[in-house]
C-alpha cells in the first residue's frame, strides 16, 4: 500500500506559472508534462484553482478510461460556455448516474430506480451508439460522404483554362483550403442534411471562423478581450439555430420512427435527428438548440479535415510514398463508377489497407494532441498510486504517442513520421505454383495502448467509426482522381516558405494540430 503522493510538476512561481504557461503556450506545457511523466507514471500539478494528476501513456492512461472516471463535468463547462440555457444545464447537472447502463453506485438514479430512458447522459450515449458508432450508421454516413465529396471535388467543373495555357491543369490549388471547403460541405450534407447549407449562405466559412476560437472561448476569457471570438461564435450559433427552427417545422416528427435510417434534407442523418429528439425529450429550450448543434458540428469537422490534410501533405512530400499509397488504394476501388471518369471506393476495403492504415496511425499519432480529462467517482489506482474519489486526471495523448520506448525503431525515432512503422512484410506461398510473394500487413502489436487519439472508455469519441472512413475516402479520392504536382509551401501571408508545414503553435487547437503552412499544388483530373 502506497501512501506517498505522486511527485509534483515544479513551478517557478507556485500556483500561478503552470496555468499561465498552459494558457500562453500549451505545447510547451505539454512537453514539460511529458518529460515529467517519463520519470513518474503520475505527476501532480496545480493549474490555477485545479489540482490535477497528469497520467502517462500505456496502461496508466487505460486506468482512467474505466467507467468510474468520466468527463461529464468538463463537457458541462463547454456546453455552458457555448450558450446552453441554465435550465438545460441544470437538467444535465442533476443526473449524476453516468453514461453506463448500470447507474453509478451511490447516484440518485441508483437509489430511486429511475428508468434508463430518463437518465439523460445514458440516453445521449445510447443515441450515439445507435446512430453514429454502429457499423450500419457509420457505413451509411461514409457512403453519403463519398458521393457528396465527389460532387464537391471531382464532379465540380474546373475553372476555365487560361487562354493558350496548359489545358485542364488547375494551377493554384491550396490543399488545406480546398479540403476545408469541400470536406466540410460534404460531411455537413451527409450528417446534417442539405437544408442547413441552403438556409445559411456562407455556412462553411462561418464555421471555420468560429473554429479557430473554440479553445480560447473555453477558457472563458472576459468578452472584451475576446470580441472577435465572441462575434464569430455568435454568428455560427445563429446559423445553427436558424436552420434548426426551419428543420423542426419542416420535418414530420409525427411520422418519425426511431428506427428510421434514411437520409432526408431537413436533418440529414439519424444522428442529427437523434440529437434533436434527445434534447426535445428532456425539454430543452429552443435557445439551447443553436449551441447544441454548434458543438456537434465542431466535433464533426475540426479534426477529421485537418488529419486528412496532413496525410495528403505527407504523400505530396514523398513521391515514392505517394505512388505506393496510390497503388494500394486502387485495390479498394468499387466496381461501379458513378460516371465515366470517376474513381470511387469501397470504404471497408479502403480502411483495411495496410500501408494507408499505417500512414493514418502515424499522422494521428503525431498530429493529435489532447489532454484527455477525467474526474473519478471512486478511488482509482494508477500504477502504484491510489487516488481518492473526486481526483481530476489528465492524460496528454503526447505522453503515449511520443513514447520512444514504445514507438522508436533503430532508424526511426518516435518523433519522426515513418509511413511504414505499423506494417510488417509477410511472405505467402502460393499452394499451386509454389511462388513466394510478399505482402504488407498492418498491426498495432503492443503499441495499441499508447495510441489514443479518440480518448477512451464511455467518453470516447462517438465519431470515431465515421472519422476513419471519411479520412480514408477523402485521401483516396484526392490522390486517385488527380495528377498532382507540388508547387510550394506558403506562409499565412501567401509568400513562399522554405520549409514544409509544422504544427501551428499559435493556433489554439483542441485536438488535431493545424498546419502552419499551406500546400500549393497544381493538378488535373485523371481521365482514362
Ligand atoms: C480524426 C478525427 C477525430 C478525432 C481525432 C476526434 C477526437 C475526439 C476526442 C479526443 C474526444 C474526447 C474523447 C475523450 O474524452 O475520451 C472526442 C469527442 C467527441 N467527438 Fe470526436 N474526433 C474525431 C472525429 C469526430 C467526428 C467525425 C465526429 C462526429 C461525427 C466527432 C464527434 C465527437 C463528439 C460529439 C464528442 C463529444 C462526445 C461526448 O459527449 O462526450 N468526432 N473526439
Amino acid at each position: 500500500e502506497k501512501t506517498k503522493p505522486p511527485p509534483r510538476l515544479n513551478e517557478t512561481i507556485p500556483f500561478v506559472s503552470n496555468l499561465w504557461q498552459f494558457m500562453t503556450n500549451k505545447r510547451f506545457f505539454i512537453t514539460r508534462a511529458r518529460t515529467a511523466l517519463q520519470e513518474s507514471p503520475v505527476v501532480r500539478c496545480r493549474l490555477g484553482p485545479l489540482d490535477l494528476h497528469l497520467v502517462g501513456g500505456g496502461n496508466n492512461a487505460s486506468a482512467i478510461f474505466r467507467a468510474s472516471c468520466h468527463s461529464d463535468p468538463w463537457i458541462l463547462r463547454i456546453m455552458q460556455s457555448a450558450g446552453y440555457m441554465p435550465a438545460d444545464i441544470a437538467t444535465l447537472t442533476k443526473d449524476d448516474s453516468g453514461r453506463g447502463t448500470i447507474p453509478r453506485p451511490g447516484s440518485t438514479a441508483n437509489a430511486a430506480g429511475i428508468a434508463l430512458d430518463q437518465r439523460i447522459w445514458h440516453a445521449l450515449h445510447r443515441m450515439y451508439d445507435e446512430n453514429l458508432v454502429s457499423t450500419q450508421s457509420a457505413d451509411a454516413l461514409a457512403n453519403h460522404f463519398q458521393t457528396a465529396f465527389h460532387q464537391q471535388l471531382v464532379a465540380a467543373p474546373a475553372p476555365p483554362p487560361p487562354v493558350g495555357g496548359g489545358e485542364e491543369w488547375v494551377d493554384d490549388v491550396h490543399i488545406f483550403g480546398t479540403l476545408r471547403r469541400t470536406m466540410a460541405t460534404a460531411a455537413t450534407h451527409a450528417v446534417l442534411g442539405s437544408l442547413i447549407l441552403d438556409v445559411n449562405p456562407g455556412f462553411v466559412d462561418a464555421f471555420w471562423e468560429y473554429e479557430r476560437y473554440v479553445e480560447t472561448l473555453e477558457f472563458g476569457l472576459p468578452e472584451w478581450l475576446n470580441r472577435s471570438a465572441v462575434r464569430a461564435r455568435a454568428r455560427f450559433r445563429d446559423m445553427c439555430r436558424r436552420w434548426y427552427e426551419v428543420a423542426d417545422r419542416t420535418y414530420d416528427w409525427a411520422a418519425d420512427d426511431a428506427s428510421d435510417t434514411n437520409w432526408e434534407p431537413a436533418f440529414g442523418s439519424p444522428v442529427s435527428r437523434g440529437l434533436a429528439r434527445w434534447a426535445k425529450s428532456f425539454g430543452f429550450s429552443a435557445d439551447t438548440m443553436g449551441p447544441l448543434f454548434m458543438l456537434f458540428i465542431f466535433g464533426l469537422h475540426a479534426n477529421a479535415i485537418t488529419i486528412s490534410t496532413w496525410i495528403v501533405m505527407e504523400l505530396v512530400k514523398d513521391p515514392d510514398l505517394f505512388r505506393a499509397v496510390k497503388d494500394e488504394v486502387s485495390r479498394a476501388e468499387s466496381n461501379t463508377r458513378n460516371d465515366s471518369t470517376a474513381r470511387t471506393f469501397d470504404h471497408r476495403k479502403l480502411t483495411s489497407l495496410p500501408l494507408l492504415q499505417s500512414v493514418y496511425t502515424e499522422v494521428m499519432r503525431l498530429r493529435v494532441g489532447v489532454l484527455i480529462t477525467r474526474t473519478s467517482t471512486e478511488p482509482v489506482t494508477v500504477a502504484e498510486y491510489t487516488l481518492p474519489k473526486g481526483s481530476i486526471f489528465q492524460a496528454p495523448t503526447e505522453a503515449g504517442h511520443l513514447d520512444e520506448a514504445v514507438w522508436s525503431t533503430a532508424e526511426h525515432p518516435a518523433s519522426d513520421f515513418w509511413a511504414y512503422r505499423q506494417v510488417t512484410e509477410k511472405e505467402t506461398r502460393d499452394e499451386t505454383t509454389g511462388q513466394i510473394s510478399k505482402e504488407l500487413e498492418f498491426s498495432f502489436g503492443r503499441r495499441s495502448g499508447s495510441w489514443f487519439p479518440f480518448g477512451g472508455g464511455l467518453n470516447m469519441c462517438p465519431g470515431r467509426n465515421f472519422a476513419k472512413p471519411e479520412v480514408f475516402l477523402a485521401v483516396a479520392t484526392v490522390i486517385s482522381n488527380f495528377e498532382i504536382e507540388y508547387v510550394a509551401w506558403l506562409k499565412p501571408d501567401g509568400s513562399p516558405s522554405k520549409r514544409p508545414a509544422q504544427n501551428d503553435a499559435n493556433y489554439a487547437s483542441a485536438v488535431a494540430a493545424v498546419p502552419d503552412r499551406e500546400l500549393k499544388v497544381r493538378w488535373r483530373k485523371i481521365k482514362d
